[in-house]
């Protein structure tokens, strides 16, 4: 067997995560924090609590390799520009009357710094995390803007180069032996990063939480002042190096996804509000394939968990690759089919394992129990933003073709994809469309819902939709699941993120709230935008006085809690 298939299979164990072993820094991150920070090319704002000096987005750097290359001009839409910003917080200029009782902050976690120094990276998942966060009180707005603090942020301001893996970056081994430290520390998982780029959470105890698909990159923030606070350590014996980077939070628990990588499989697992003590609940065995497929998100029903079990799996080999593959760490099995199990939430036992066709989804949307006259649940139906069981999103997802738009409609055709898993013991699930995809332009990602619905009937999901032609959701849009039609909202050149709804307290409807979305505007600005949820007009925007790069997900933290 060849070093490359053993180092594989250690991988392998080393991403499934034995419990109890404490992570070490890779060797070139010790003096992270003795030593001052590296000059650099970006500009960054003094760290004073307010500051009215805006930052400069970085511009016009050399590249060493991937990054912008000649399209990084002017034109260039500021949603794909680093803008570092170590610390900025100011008043915003409101434009329209905020509601007054939006009370409380938005907070806003991405990718959104993609250089260093003359280092650029080439997918918008490797980005440092960018917290951008916007507090209203009586119809005003502040807003504030912070790198999160982690230790691959660290590392690699200090060394100018990547030091951890990223979602596509592997750094770069400096000689022989630095290569050999290199796959030992990718055995331990210690190279991996925690760069938690992708969500923020508000969790039952107050706390929020910054994550990412690697359980080290969980770190608790202070919505406030935007410090990075600490590491989110489990006090568990559960392991695992990667979960989903979507835990379903309520005020009173918190449910993970672990994929377990030698034994083709998932965990599930509760944690109380309060506590940082992960609970097995059960296990899926996966159905088909090598290895687990990609798990960014999940959904739950009252009383059950939805695993889903996708045809784009992790792959050993692809994770040891110095260079990203087109699929990255991941690899297309259409041949190992596509599942859907049901996990029983109080005893962890699988209800229902059933055969769907192929799909493709980062988030789901909701997940709800169907039930007959009597009251029986008959089946479950599932929602997400599907990409017709396409992976070349992952390829619309890079850097350069961000920044490349020559007016091509280049985005692939996503929908809303409705599962429908029966638990009278069919072999076989449904996955339809739920409403005609035209009505949100074929683009769908990035959605949210009431909270007060999380694994109950609903009628509105608010997400990213695009008007054609396109290269990225360039649309906010408002789905009505039971008239099956949308509301867009759309402004020419702008690149919206994911409008996610705040209720009104003492909310009845559904829809009674705002959608609230930050917006990189074709001008080169940036305004979190506030839209009534029920007409899906704009109410008011606050506006930066600086651009915004574009960011992933949303929480939303109301002012007395
Ligand atoms: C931003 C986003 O949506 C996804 C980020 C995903 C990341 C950072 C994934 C990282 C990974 C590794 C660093 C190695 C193991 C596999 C994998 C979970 C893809
Ligand atoms: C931004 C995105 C997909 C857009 C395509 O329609 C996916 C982000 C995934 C990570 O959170
Ligand atoms: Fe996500």
């Amino acid at each position: 067997m060849s070093a490359t298939i053993s180092s594989s299979l250690r991988t392998v164990a080393a991403l499934s995560g034995r419990p109890g072993r404490r992570a070490s820094q890779p060797g070139g991150n010790k003096r992270a924090v003795a030593q001052p920070l590296a000059a650099s090319a970006v500009t960054e704002a003094p760290p004073a609590v307010i500051s009215p000096a805006p930052p400069r987005p970085v511009v016009g750097a050399p590249r060493r390799r991937g990054g912008r290359g000649v399209d990084g001009g002017a034109d260039e839409l500021v949603a794909w520009k680093s803008v570092r910003q170590e610390r900025w917080e100011g008043a915003l200029e409101v434009e329209g009357n905020l509601p007054t009782w939006l009370d409380g902050t938005y907070l806003r976690n991405g990718p959104g710094l993609w250089d260093l120094g003359d280092y650029g990276f080439r997918h918008l998942f490797d980005g440092y995390a960018t917290l951008v966060r916007v507090s209203f009180r009586d119809g005003q707005a502040v807003g504030a803007h912070r790198q999160i603090e982690s230790e691959a942020y660290k590392a690699a301001r200090q060394h100018g180069k990547v030091c951890y893996r990223e979602f596509s970056e592997v750094p770069k081994p400096d000689g022989f032996m630095s290569f050999v430290g290199q796959m030992a520390s990718l055995f331990s998982g210690n190279s991996l990063t925690d760069n938690s780029n992708t969500g923020v959470v508000r969790l039952g105890d107050g706390r929020v939480l910054c994550l990412t698909e690697t359980v080290k990159g969980s770190i608790v923030i202070d919505p406030d002042t935007l410090d990075t606070v600490s590491k989110f350590e489990y006090e568990d014996k559960l392991g695992g190096l990667i979960h989903s980077a979507h835990p379903i939070v309520t005020d009173t628990e918190f449910w993970t996804l672990i994929p377990d990588l030698i034994r083709p499989g998932y965990v599930v697992a509760r944690m109380e509000a309060g506590s940082n003590e992960r609970q097995f609940v059960g296990r899926v065995d996966c159905r088909g394939g090598p290895a687990p497929g990609w798990v960014h998100s999940f959904p739950v029903t009252e009383n059950y968990v939805v695993v889903p079990e996708m045809p784009l799996r992790y792959c050993a080999a692809n994770l040891l690759r110095a260079e990203p593959t087109p699929l990255y760490k991941f690899q297309w099995h259409l041949e190992s089919g596509s599942y859907m199990h049901v996990m029983c939430k109080a005893s962890g036992k699988i209800v229902a394992s059933v055969e769907v066709p192929p799909f493709v989804t980062f988030h789901f949307i909701n997940a709800y129990e169907e039930k007959d006259e009597e009251g029986r649940v008959t089946a479950i139906i599932a929602d997400c933003c599907e990409h017709n069981a396409d992976t070349s999103i992952l390829d619309n997802l890079r850097l350069h073709n961000l920044r490349a738009f020559t007016g091509e409609d280049v985005l692939t055709d996503a929908r809303v994809g409705r599962f429908r898993i029966p638990l009278d013991g069919s072999p076989f699930g449904e996955l339809e469309a739920a409403l005609d995809p035209e009505e949100h332009g074929r683009g769908m990602d990035m959605c949210s819902i009431n909270p007060a619905h999380l694994g109950k009937e609903y009628r509105y999901a608010y997400a990213c939709g695009a008007r054609r032609p396109c290269n990225f959701p360039n649309t906010l849009t408002k789905i009505d699941l039971v008239e099956k039609t949308a509301k867009n909202w759309h402004e020419e050149g702008a690149v919206p993120s994911e409008p996610f709804f705040v209720p009104r307290p003492g909310a009845v409807e559904e829809d009674d709230g705002v959608a609230i979305s930050m917006v990189s505007a074709k001008d080169g600005s940036g305004y979190a935008l506030v839209l009534d949820a029920k007409t899906f007009k704009e109410i008011a925007r606050a506006k930066f006085p600086y651009g915004l790069p574009y960011g992933l997900h949303c929480c939303w933290v109301p002012r007395d809690k």
